[in-house]
């Protein structure tokens, strides 16, 4: 049986190009999309290349509670089976390149790890979800979550073993995060913290779920051109980073993580495909990288995180998934009423 595998964020950039290099592998693909139109777009070009293969489309909207609700089942009722949850859709919103701590992290012995992660140069502005919770926050990390929890009954179920794999960034920060404002409200940096959520939320799921055969892994697709990327310069077509293609080689001498290309960017989540779950280090993320000479390969290093953190950062996801699911039932109630009042 050809194992089943979903992929959020399925339509673009490393999503897309992790299909395209599952499909190789003969899985059955279910691409989770929050535009039913790009996502056509993506699957034709998938058949395309791989006429005979087994491509669906799943909607589903990551920072939507509803959406995600309605999505997993959608699933249920389509499968009966999920051996690869890759919850890799992701945004960085309206982000704001701070030029002069670039040029001075340039006169720096900081500058490889400035152009490796992206730190001290990038802030974000957050927006405010219809249903009340910071976007970035709900789109990267709770929707990622509320989707597994959903999905728990498929992945945990036949006996087999099944991956969670997230699409976290070396741009995930410890000094970004914090317990008191897991939704980071109060800062500039939530796509650090939400981030950093990943990995610490990755390692909680394996203290819970490794004994059911659920295993969870963090990778980081490196320095990638991709849809994400390009709007870190708005107002700068995007031929013109194709253009600053030989300037980037140049700095992948010094730097391994500027994989550049979806392909090579999805690496270490393709990587991470072909393991023995048993045998990956909970602690470790799994980094895409490209050698100076465009040899791409991954490596396991070690993350920032600690298991008390992260117990208190899955409680807190528990706390808020139970106060959405009565709001929601709340709300269904209300309308019940209302309807059979009026009718
Ligand atoms: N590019 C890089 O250098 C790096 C990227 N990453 C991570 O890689 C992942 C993929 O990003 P990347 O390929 O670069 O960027 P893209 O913008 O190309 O891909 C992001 C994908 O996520 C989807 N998405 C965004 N918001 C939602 C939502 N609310 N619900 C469902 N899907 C959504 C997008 O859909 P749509 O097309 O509709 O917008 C798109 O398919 C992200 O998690 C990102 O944080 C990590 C490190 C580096
Ligand atoms: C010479 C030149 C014009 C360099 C470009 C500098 C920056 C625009 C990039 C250098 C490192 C990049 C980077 C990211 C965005 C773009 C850079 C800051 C990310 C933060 C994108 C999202 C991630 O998850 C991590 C990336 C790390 C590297």
């Amino acid at each position: 049986m050809a194992k089943v595998v979903l992929v959020t964020g399925a339509n673009s950039g490393v999503g897309l190009a992790l299909c395209e290099r599952l499909l190789d592998e003969g899985v059955h693909l279910c691409m989770g999309c929050r535009n039913m139109q790009r996502a056509e777009t993506a699957r034709s070009a998938l058949l395309r290349s791989h006429p005979s293969a087994q491509v669906d489309v799943l909607q589903v909207d990551t920072s939507s509670t509803i959406s995600v609700l309605r999505a997993a089942q959608e699933f249920k009722l389509r499968y009966h089976r999920l051996d690869y949850l890759y919850l890799n859709a992701g945004i960085m919103p309206n982000p704001q390149f701070d030029v002069k701590a670039f040029f001075r992290g340039l006169l720096t012995g900081q500058v490889i790890e400035m152009l490796a992660t992206g730190v001290g140069i990038l802030t974000q502005k957050d927006n405010v979800t219809p249903d009340g919770f910071q976007e970035v926050f709900a789109t990267n990390l709770f929707g990622h979550f509320l989707l597994f929890r959903e999905l728990e009954s498929l992945l945990c179920g036949s006996g087999q073993t099944s991956q969670l794999i997230w699409t976290s960034s070396s741009n995930a920060q410890r000094s970004a995060f914090s317990l008191d404002d897991i939704q980071h409200r109060a800062g500039s940096q939530p796509y650090s913290s939400s981030k950093y959520a990943s990995d610490l939320l990755s390692l909680a799921l394996n203290t819970h779920y490794n004994q059911q055969g659920l295993y969870s892994s963090v990778t980081c697709p490196g320095f990638v051109m991709t849809n994400l990327t390009y709007r870190v310069f708005p107002s700068i077509p995007a031929f013109f980073w194709t253009l600053l293609m030989p300037v980037f080689w140049l700095i992948r001498m010094f730097t391994n993580t500027f994989t550049l290309t979806p392909h090579y960017g999805a690496e270490a989540l393709f990587y991470l495909f072909k393991q023995k779950p048993e045998a990956l280090d909970p602690y470790s993320k799994y980094h895409s990288l490209t050698s100076g000479l465009g040899y791409t390969y991954s490596e396991a290093r070690k993350m920032d995180v600690d298991l008390k953190t992260s117990e208190a950062l899955y409680e807190k996801l528990l706390q808020l998934e139970s106060e959405e699911k009565r709001k929601l039932q709340d709300q269904q109630k209300t309308f019940d009423v209302r309807k059979q009042r009026s009718g």
